[in-house]
């Protein structure tokens, strides 16, 4: 068995480059963006007004000006018109191109309108007022997005004002998820008394999506020509393939020895923790095997934990640790790390996360799963100075938790 600190490590060193792929601008969100994104022109890229009123030299301020003759109308979507007389003004639009001979704009609530006139109803005018200069936030040519970023819908208004309709992003892995052991039945099926339903292959796959992966879900039954001929298979078919149970002692747990006939070296089974100790994880050149362990919420664990970092590191956007510096009266394990399911909120008297222990009645409660939003993870007493961390059951917060 490993230390949970050894299975971190193995996580990035078997991570798998994907390649690159471009994808529509509407399916980036969730990727992870593989070269910087410039500016194609000046942000803004003409000098815009920023509200509606009068574009106004301000020289003609300066000079006492309180009437201005009205030359014309510049509508957003106009090209720049040309302010003739210095003393005079435009009626201009917000969005609009502030017309040549302009640089300062009054709001429609300061002036008055009358007979082609425009007649200030303020003293305050500052110089450019209301104008958002060209250029003022970036120059074409200036860095918007610096790859690798795993992108937000924040990002894809930067994407699409300059014109990506067509997105380079890292490649994701195509992945199955296989379910195993003879007790399990279909969801949409009534379970015999000693049948349950396969719920955690619905929850991988739930899981995958959040992450921006379709996986494709098969089924083995207990018995090993069978486990052989589908992961076989499957391995031929796929990137990744995400197994749940048949991996502990029990007679019938025949995954590991399976998969090393099938020439998937074994990385490593079984970490020092609870829930999710007899995790098996294996390489084939660059395919890899993750056999969760059945129990519900150890294979949810397991994926949080390590599938997450896995992909995080195989996509180039590595999962930030989110450190939680005070667990209260919360205590560990004597060699084992502990990931306990907790709700987490923000205290505010306190400035700080609070993690509160949802108890439950071990891996297989999966019950007690729908009342937390993360895993907070304690170390074990032998490693004092190991540091608790928090692990959020979202991929968003993930993200959020890098800016
Ligand atoms: N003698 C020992 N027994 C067990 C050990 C051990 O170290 N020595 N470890 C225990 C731990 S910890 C866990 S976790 C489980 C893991 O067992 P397996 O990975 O072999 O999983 P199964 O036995 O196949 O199933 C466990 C449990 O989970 C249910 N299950 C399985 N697949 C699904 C699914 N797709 N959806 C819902 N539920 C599923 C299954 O019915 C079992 O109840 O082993 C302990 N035993
Ligand atoms: O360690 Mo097992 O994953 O709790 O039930």
């Amino acid at each position: 068995m490993i230390t949970v600190e050894e299975a971190f490590a193995q996580m990035q060193q078997n991570r798998v480059d994907f390649g690159l792929e471009e994808v529509l601008l509407e399916d980036a969100v969730g990727r992870v963006l593989m070269q910087n994104v410039t500016a194609d022109r000046d942000f803004p890229p003409f000098d815009r007004a920023t509200k509606d009123g009068i574009a106004i030299n301000f020289h003609a301020i300066q000079q006492g000006i309180t009437k201005y003759k009205i030359e014309g109308i510049q509508a957003a979507g106009d090209s720049q018109k040309q302010l003739h007389d210095p003393m005079a003004c435009f009626e201009i639009m917000t969005g609009a191109v502030v017309p040549a001979g302009a640089d300062t704009v009054v709001m429609y609530e300061q002036v008055q309108l009358e007979n082609g006139v425009a007649i200030l109803q303020t003293e305050k005018v500052k110089e450019r007022q209301n104008v958002h200069f060209q250029g003022q936030d970036a120059r074409q040519g200036d860095v918007l997005l610096q790859a690798p970023v795993k992108l937000l819908p924040k990002h894809v208004n930067t994407l699409a004002s300059v014109g990506k309709y067509k997105v380079p992003v890292a490649g994701l892995p195509k992945v199955a998820i296989i379910s195993t052991g003879d007790e399990l039945v279909e969801v949409q099926e009534m379970p015999e008394p000693h049948q349950i339903r396969k719920s955690n292959v619905y929850a991988l796959k739930s899981l995958l999506k959040e992450d921006g992966i379709n996986g494709d879900l098969y089924h083995t039954q207990d018995k090993e020509e069978e486990i052989v001929e589908t992961l076989g298979r499957l391995l031929a078919q796929y990137d990744v393939l995400l197994l749940s149970g048949g991996v502990s002692k029990g007679k019938y747990d025949l995954i590991p020895e399976c998969l090393q006939k099938l020439g998937v070296e074994k990385v490593f089974h079984g970490i020092k923790q609870r829930p999710g100790k007899p995790f098996w994880f294996g390489v084939k050149e660059d395919k890899c095997v993750f056999a969760f362990p059945g129990n519900p919420i150890s294979t949810y664990v397991c994926y949080l934990l390590y599938f997450r970092a896995w992909l995080g590191h195989s996509i180039n956007s590595p999962l930030p640790a989110i450190p939680v510096k005070d667990i209260g009266a919360m205590t560990g394990l004597q060699d084992f790390w502990y990931h306990r399911l907790v709700h987490a909120s923000w205290d505010g008297t306190a400035q700080k996360i609070r993690t509160d222990a949802i108890d439950n009645s071990g891996s297989g409660d999966l019950v007690s799963l729908n009342l937390a939003n993360g895993l907070l993870s304690v170390p074990p007493a032998s490693a004092p100075h190991a540091t608790p961390f928090f692990t959020p059951f979202s991929a968003q917060v993930h993200a959020y938790a890098h800016l």
